[in-house]
């Protein structure tokens, strides 16, 4: 209980410091709230413009849902929940990564060129190595808890 209490003033002294710190960059016109929420704007048409255009976005997005609904149903710890977003996050973000360098690619040049199949192979292979690894993650949490229903 004590150490719940000290945990929680602890997180409330960051809080605390942290809207301090963004005040006083404010007043000092170091930081603007308008430029933060028109930047999640931004962001937000990115994954509006990504979902209509990239099928592999779509069916990542489809199989984060999934995984998100099976956590909640075999109800995973905490920390398995921690893994499991840091792994929807990093598999997705890795996505929409890879699918920037694409279209940066084309429109530097719509020719085939071995420089821009080098630069398109390894961005693929950045994201096929963080699928991997957040499917292994997910066998690791899942499949104890699916054969135990079984
Ligand atoms: N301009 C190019 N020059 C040489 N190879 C290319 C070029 N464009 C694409 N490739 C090759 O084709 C592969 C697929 O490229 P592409 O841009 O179609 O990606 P994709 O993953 O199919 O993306 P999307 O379907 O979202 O456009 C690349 O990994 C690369 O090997």
């Amino acid at each position: 209980m004590l150490k719940l209490d000290a945990f929680a003033l602890t997180a409330m002294f960051q809080a605390v410091s942290f809207c301090t710190f963004i005040v006083v960059l404010s007043m000092g016109h170091l930081f603007s709230f308008k430029k933060l929420f028109r930047g999640f704007g931004y962001a937000g048409n990115g994954l509006k413009a990504a979902f209509r255009s990239e099928q592999n976005f779509r069916l990542h997005t489809f199989a984060a849902l999934l995984t998100i609904a099976l956590a909640f149903f075999l109800r995973v710890t905490v920390y398995e929940w921690l893994i499991i977003i840091i792994c929807i996050a990093g598999v997705m973000g890795a996505e929409l990564i890879n699918t920037a360098i694409e279209k940066v690619c084309d429109q530097v040049s719509t020719e085939k060129h071995p420089g821009i199949q080098y630069i398109k192979d390894v961005s693929a292979a950045a994201v096929f190595i963080i699928a991997a690894g957040a499917f292994i993650a997910g066998v690791v949490i899942f499949i104890p808890r699916l054969l135990k229903l079984i």
